[in-house]
C-alpha cells in the first residue's frame, strides 16, 4: 500500500457531551492521506466538536483518534502542532497591526524548534533569517508577494483568509484542518481560495480536512465527503455518491432552510 492510499487520520467510536447534552456519538471517520475530505451536515450536527476533538482543544468523552498511526485522543494542540496537525479557525487570529510579511514570520518562528528564551529574546540570528526567508517563501508560493508589506487590518477578507493559510503552512502542516474557509466570500474571493487549497495539497501534498457550509465549493474541491447528523455518520463518499444519497437530501430538507 503506498502512502496515499492511507489513512492518515482514524476517528473511532467517538463520542464527546458536554453535560446532558450529546454533541457527538459514536462517531467514525477515516481521511485518505493527500485528500481534500469535506465534513458537513445541517447547523448543530456535531462538525466543530469533532474539529475540536482531532485539534486536542477538547478530550474525547469515548472513542479514539488516531493519528500517523497513533493514539493522540487526548493531546495537547501544541504537541499537535508539533506533529503537522494545524488547525485553522473561523475567526482568523492575525496581528491586524503588523505587516502580512510579520504575521506569516511570527508563524514561522513559533513552529521553530528554537529555545524559548532565545525566541523571546530574538537573539538566534540564524533562526531569524531562516524565518524571514521561511515567510517569503510562504507568501510567494501562494502568489501574495506584492501584499506582504501591507498592514493586516488593510487586507481584503479574501486575502486575511489566505493570509490565515499561510501562517498555518507556517507550521508545516501534514494535515490541515480547516474551519469554514470560504465563509463570507464573494464568488471571486472562494475561487482564489479554492486554488489556493489546491495548490497546498498539490505541491505540499498536505492533507486537508475542512468544514464548509458552501455546497458548490465542497462538492468542486473536495475527494471525499463525510456527512453528520445528530452527532453521528449519515452518509460518506465521493461528492457525486453522496449529492445523491437519499439520507443527505431528507437531512437537509428536513432541516432549516439556511443549512448547508
Ligand atoms: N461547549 C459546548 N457546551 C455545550 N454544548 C455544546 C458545546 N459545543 C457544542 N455544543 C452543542 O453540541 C451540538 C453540536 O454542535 P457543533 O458546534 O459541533 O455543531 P456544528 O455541526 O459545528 O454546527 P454549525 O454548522 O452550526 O457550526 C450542538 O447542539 C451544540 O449546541
Amino acid at each position: 500500500m503506498t502512502i496515499a492510499e492511507q489513512s492518515i487520520l482514524e476517528v473511532h467510536t467517538l463520542a464527546r457531551t458536554f453535560g446532558g447534552i450529546v454533541a457527538v456519538n459514536d462517531f467514525n471517520l477515516s481521511v485518505r492521506a493527500g485528500s481534500i475530505h469535506g465534513l458537513i451536515g445541517p447547523n448543530g450536527a456535531g462538525k466543530t466538536t469533532t474539529f475540536n476533538v482531532i485539534s486536542g482543544f477538547y478530550a474525547p468523552s469515548r472513542g479514539k483518534v488516531v493519528y500517523l498511526g497513533e493514539d493522540i485522543s487526548g493531546r495537547a494542540t501544541s504537541a499537535l502542532a508539533e506533529l503537522g496537525l494545524i488547525r485553522t479557525f473561523q475567526g482568523t487570529t492575525l496581528f491586524h497591526e503588523l505587516s502580512v510579511h510579520d504575521n506569516v514570520r511570527l508563524g514561522c518562528h513559533r513552529s521553530a524548534k528554537a529555545g524559548l528564551v532565545k525566541r523571546i529574546l530574538g537573539t538566534d540570528r540564524a533562526s531569524e533569517e531562516a524565518a524571514e526567508q521561511k515567510a517569503h517563501g510562504i507568501l510567494e508560493f501562494l502568489g501574495l508577494e506584492n501584499l506582504a508589506d501591507e498592514l493586516t487590518a488593510n487586507l481584503s477578507h479574501g486575502h486575511q483568509r489566505a493570509l490565515g493559510l499561510a501562517i498555518a503552512l507556517a507550521a508545516d502542516p501534514k494535515l490541515m484542518l480547516l474551519d469554514e474557509p470560504f465563509t463570507g466570500m464573494n464568488p471571486e474571493e472562494t475561487r482564489r481560495m479554492i486554488e489556493l487549497v489546491k495548490l497546498v495539497r498539490e505541491e505540499q501534498g498536505v492533507t486537508i480536512m475542512l468544514i464548509e457550509h458552501d455546497m458548490q465549493a465542497v462538492m468542486g474541491l473536495c475527494d471525499a465527503i463525510t456527512v453528520m447528523n445528530f452527532g453521528t455518520l449519515l452518509a460518506e463518499g465521493t461528492p457525486e455518491q453522496v449529492r445523491n444519497n437519499p439520507a443527505v437530501i431528507e437531512a437537509y430538507l428536513g432541516s432549516a432552510s439556511d443549512a448547508a
